[in-house]
């Protein structure tokens, strides 16, 4: 059986729904599940309503009401105006009703997780209802009850033993009876309430599905010819990796390359499951194949960029070494604030880190700090990590730029730029 994962840029609009149909088509004869993600920028605006809902501010229906004609747009392109897909939506949209008309819960993540998977719930809605009415036989996956996850909202950790037996119980079945429609990103708990895997963790449920229904490959269509040494929106004269292996794209998508998102190779490294990154435009384009042997010359360097970065300077108190107990007690900090360290350097007086920009978490983070240390810091920062690196490449990117932290291994450079 094979997994296919469409992202948000692939059922952007109607023509992309259509594409996705003639994909799906032309892989007839194929047990298949499809992930999808949520359409376009949905999850960016749904992050919108949450926060605008949680702050109680004045366009909270604005945000909603432009979320729901987006989409009841494309439905009724796709359908004529009697199809139940229709009230299937409306009914998915009902769940946010009932919610913003309610005072808001305490626990912010909780409730991003109850909004905003309902992006996913529509689209998967959708998808499922179109490729019905092109007669390409498709069941709908309610993925909560099968991708079991612990309480940790924005960031569900996956039950894997429970989330493998639920799958292989059902799924065999369902295969057999048609195209299984399943919604990327999301979980749900013992208590069946709806957890989310992490930003652009859709890549991440295509792997768990893969890895446990021993699928033959993964297939994640993109808008990009496949896996480039650099993202084309931010670099000039990219080139496609024909193959990579798996410890590569573990390296990369580990220093933030966002075409796969990191939890997605480990899964199917363990069970040997090739991942393909394709262009939905040109589906019987190669694109690249990340296996095991992925063989690669690296003629042009790798380059990741991270966004919004803070650089942290953390020191004690008293102005004393930073010992390994303080970085002890540093590193609890982090991982109790689910803060990820992007890159780290230690001095005599200070521990030195590079982090993402994440309000909430950061604002905990540095006031649980500032109870036992100094803490200085600088925002608005650009990472770079090059990879396969030489001289000439690291000066052409920090070209006109101060750097503020630079770190060199043998394959790797790192540097934290204004
Ligand atoms: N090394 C890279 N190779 C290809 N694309 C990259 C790379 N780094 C970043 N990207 C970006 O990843 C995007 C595709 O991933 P993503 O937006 O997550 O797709 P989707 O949401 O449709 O699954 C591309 O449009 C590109 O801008
Ligand atoms: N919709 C979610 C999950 C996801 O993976 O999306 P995409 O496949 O479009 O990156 C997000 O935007 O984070």
């Amino acid at each position: 059986m094979l997994v296919f994962k469409f992202g948000g840029a692939s059922v952007k609009d109607a023509e992309g729904i259509i594409n996705l149909s003639r994909v799906v088509n032309s892989y007839a004869g194929n047990e298949l599940l499809i992930v999808v993600s949520a359409m376009g920028k949905t999850t960016n605006a749904l992050e919108k309503l949450t926060k605008a809902y949680v702050s109680q501010a004045d366009d909270v229906h604005e945000i909603y009401d432009e979320i729901k004609a987006y989409h009841f747009d494309i439905v009724a392109q796709l359908f004529e105006a009697s199809h139940p897909v229709f009230d299937e939506i409306q009914n998915t949209f009902v769940e946010i009703d009932w919610m913003i008309e309610d005072e808001p819960h305490d626990d912010f993540d909780f409730i991003y997780d109850q909004l905003v998977s309902i992006g996913e719930l529509v689209s998967t809605r959708i998808v499922s209802a179109y490729l019905n009415h092109t007669g390409i036989k498709s069941q709908w996956l309610d993925v909560r009850g099968y991708i079991h996850t612990d309480n940790t909202y924005r960031e569900g950790v996956v039950d894997w033993v429970k989330t493998t037996e639920s799958i292989q119980k059902d799924i065999p079945a369902l295969l057999q009876k048609g195209v299984v429609v399943a919604q990327g990103f999301l979980g749900g708990t013992s208590e069946n309430f709806t957890t989310t895997l992490g930003r652009e963790g859709s890549d991440y449920t295509a792997s768990i599905f893969a890895a446990c229904l021993k699928a033959e490959s993964v297939t994640t269509w993109k808008d990009v010819p496949g896996v480039l040494n650099a993202d084309p929106k931010l670099f000039d004269g990219t080139v496609k990796f024909d193959e990579l292996s798996y410890n590569e794209a573990i390296e990369m998508t580990y220093y933030g390359a966002t075409v796969i998102h990191p939890k997605t190779i480990k899964p199917l490294q363990n069970a040997n499951i090739p991942l393909l990154v394709k262009p939905f435009i040109d589906p019987v384009a190669p694109g690249t194949v990340i296996k095991e042997d992925g063989k690669t010359v690296f003629e042009k360097p790798v380059i990741i960029v991270k966004q919004n970065q803070v650089l942290l300077s953390i020191s004690a108190n008293d102005y004393s070494f930073i010992t390994e107990d303080h970085l002890s007690d540093i590193f609890k900090l982090f991982a109790k604030n689910q803060v990820k360290i992007n890159v780290m350097q230690t001095s005599a007086l200070s521990f030195t880190t590079c982090i993402d920009f994440n309000e909430e978490r950061f604002s905990k983070l540095l006031s649980s700090l500032k109870q036992n240390f100094k803490v200085k810091y600088n925002d608005s920062l650009t990472l770079y990590t090059v990879r396969h690196y030489r001289e000439d490449a690291l000066k052409e990117i920090t070209a006109g730029k101060q750097i503020l932290l630079e770190q060199l291994s043998r394959n790797t450079a790192q540097m934290v730029v204004r």
